[in-house]
């Protein structure tokens, strides 16, 4: 959610003066609101931002609690404290980057799977911390913990919550604006078709369930001294489901919001503990009623520019050559093999011996009937189906069962036969995106600066196609019409070597598609990259084609020039409706 810099101001003002307009108490009861508040932070990251439901984040927190705790029961002091501290970070932030790039490796989509683990993997937390009794106290918790040496637990104490949560969300904060927070919008949005510029998505889901760890781990490190016990509930799945409400009361999209969700509810439940029995139907309906009419929680009804951040550089420069899996000898010499490929789904074969090489630069058109094979070529070639027989190589390496971004690695883009866009990002926002693919690197995604990367390309794309410059408009709104064109220049702005087009022009007007056809023959004439285009529209065909394969139930009918192909009699049978 986007609150104005005095807003934000104002809030730590009112944080930090608490204490002096109420009493002590009711500041030591804020502090523990405001740390589970930083644990609801990670999970608005994960969930709000990414798009990934983390269930058992209490597991970091009480990890957090437990490691702090032993060191403060050891009696330290600070020297070695604050290296215990940074342990009781790193260990859960470590132990959550490891959990989701397993997790996230084998399970690409974001969906129930990664759930379920680490709700199962609190469970396990709070098993273990009730039957290790030895180092944690077992079902009594580890009791007696001091004090912060020199910080009153009542008094002090809480000025330190205040100032590590507003270090920690700083960070959090500037994580999002960075490019790394908008890919994490990108996963949420359109996860694969990120995967298609080369991204490894499971690292950046697993890097920001790292994060969120890690802000787990800190806030469970000041709950230790701030109850003095630590108990199995701190690992266990009641606190992680309370943290999941809190996130969504307060508002998941945001920052400012999962911390007002923990302390509202926090201070409600506080409340009605004692004087209403059934205060627990209370939350829950609040919960309900929130999920149901208000996906942006409480925050979310103070401003609905939810997505709208970061970014926006005033100052431009070129952006870095895309670094692919080829030297620049490979790069420009194109060679794709298909030798027998076969593809079977069940009993339906889709691809039967397929077998074709391209080994010049141009437009290669494939033409086929319905259902001929012809996207699932481009399919298996990309990763998004499995090789069943025979072998597939780009430029002499084997990509037989590769995946879509390492294919991208490989130099090889792709546009989907219906757009695939990022919805909820701006047109600018979509741009940025394509430009980073095989550009940034992981430091960079950290930084402002790849914000004012821009090409060559991208000028001559905006003459091309005007609405490009509508720079804030969302990419959700756009016509189909613009959608294609969107993702046709996403496609080409990340200067791939070989370009996969299914069907660019499908749903375009005939003004629309005289555009495309141009801006496709002028980019393949100014990058020397390769491009192979699925489609149906003979006049595209003729126009741009150097080159036609016809498909046929999954196979290979004829290749050659337009006027080759025209005078193909097996071909002209299949068009007619017969069969070879
Ligand atoms: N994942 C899949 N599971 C099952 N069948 C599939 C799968 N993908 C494709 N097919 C089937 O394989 C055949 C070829 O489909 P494909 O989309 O590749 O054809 P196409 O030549 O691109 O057709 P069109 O021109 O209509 O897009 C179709 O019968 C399709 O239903």
């Amino acid at each position: 959610m986007a609150f104005s810099r005095a807003a934000k101001l104002t809030l730590a003002a009112l944080l930090l003066a608490f204490p002096l307009l109420s009493d002590s108490f009711t500041a030591y009861q804020l502090g523990l609101y405001l740390l589970y508040g930083m644990v609801a932070q990670g999970i608005a990251l994960c969930w709000g931002r990414a798009g990934f439901l983390p269930l058992g984040q209490a597991l970091f927190f009480g990890i957090g609690a437990y490691l702090s705790g032993a060191a403060l029961k050891a009696d330290l002091g600070w020297a070695l404290l604050i290296p215990a501290f940074a342990v009781a970070c790193l260990v859960p932030a470590l132990l959550a980057g490891l959990v989701g790039a397993l997790v996230f490796n084998r399970q690409t989509g974001s969906g129930p799977y990664f759930s379920l683990i680490t709700l199962a993997l609190s469970m396990l937390g709070f098993q273990l911390a009730n039957s290790l009794s030895g180092i944690t106290g077992g079902f009594n918790g580890m009791t007696a913990i001091p004090g912060l040496p020199g910080i009153d637990t009542y008094e002090t104490l809480y000025f330190v919550i205040v100032g590590v949560l507003v270090v920690s969300t700083l960070v959090l904060a500037h994580v999002m604006r960075a490019p790394f927070g908008q890919l994490l919008i990108a996963i949420r949005e359109n996860e694969e078709r990120l995967q298609f510029f080369g991204f490894r998505t499971s690292m950046l889901k697993a890097a920001a369930f790292g994060i969120s760890g890690g802000i787990a781990g800190l806030a469970g490190a000041l709950y230790a001294p701030h109850q003095g016990i630590v108990t199995p509930q701190a690992v266990g799945f009641v606190l992680s489901a309370e943290l999941l409400i809190w996130t969504a009361v307060g508002g998941r999209f945001g920052l400012i919001g999962p911390v007002a969700g923990a302390v509202l509810i926090g201070f409600m439940a506080a409340g009605l503990r004692d004087s209403f029995r059934y205060w627990e139907v209370a939350v829950a309906l609040v919960f309900i009623l929130v999920v149901l009419k208000m996906p942006g929680g409480i925050s979310g009804l103070f401003s609905a520019a939810l997505s709208r951040f970061g970014g926006g550089s005033s100052t431009r420069h070129e952006a870095p050559t895309p670094q692919l899996l080829a030297s620049k000898d490979q790069r420009a010499a194109p060679d794709l093999r298909f030798d027998t490929v076969g593809v079977s789904m069940g009993p339906v074969r889709i691809l039967n011996g397929l077998s074709f090489s391209i080994s010049r630069t141009g437009i290669h058109c494939i033409i086929g009937p319905n259902g001929a094979g012809k996207t699932s070529a481009l399919n298996v070639l990309t990763g998004r189906l499995p090789l069943g027989a025979g072998e597939i190589s780009w430029r002499g390496v084997s990509l037989g069962n590769t995946r879509p971004f390492i294919a991208a690695r490989n130099g090889i883009g792709r546009k989907f036969q219906v757009p695939s866009i990022f919805p909820e990002l701006s047109v600018r926002q979509n741009i940025e995106i394509a430009l980073w693919a095989n550009r940034i690197g992981t430091t960079e995604m950290f930084s402002m600066r790849p914000y004012g990367w821009t090409t060559q390309m991208l000028g001559e794309l905006k003459i091309r196609f005007p609405f490009l410059m509508q720079s804030d408009k969302m990419a959700g709104s756009l016509s189909v019409g613009q959608r294609q064109m969107l993702d046709f220049s996403m496609t080409v702005l990340a200067e791939p070597d070989l370009v996969l087009l299914d069907e660019p022009c499908a749903g375009l007007s005939a003004d629309e598609t005289r555009q495309m056809i141009e801006a496709i023959a002028a980019i393949a004439g100014e990058t020397k990259a390769t491009f192979i285009i699925i489609e149906h529209d003979m006049q595209v065909v003729e126009r741009l084609s150097d080159h036609v394969l016809v498909m046929h139930q999954g196979a290979l009918l004829a290749n050659g020039t337009m006027t080759e192909i025209r005078a193909n009699a097996d071909v002209a049978r299949v068009y007619s409706g017969g069969s070879k």
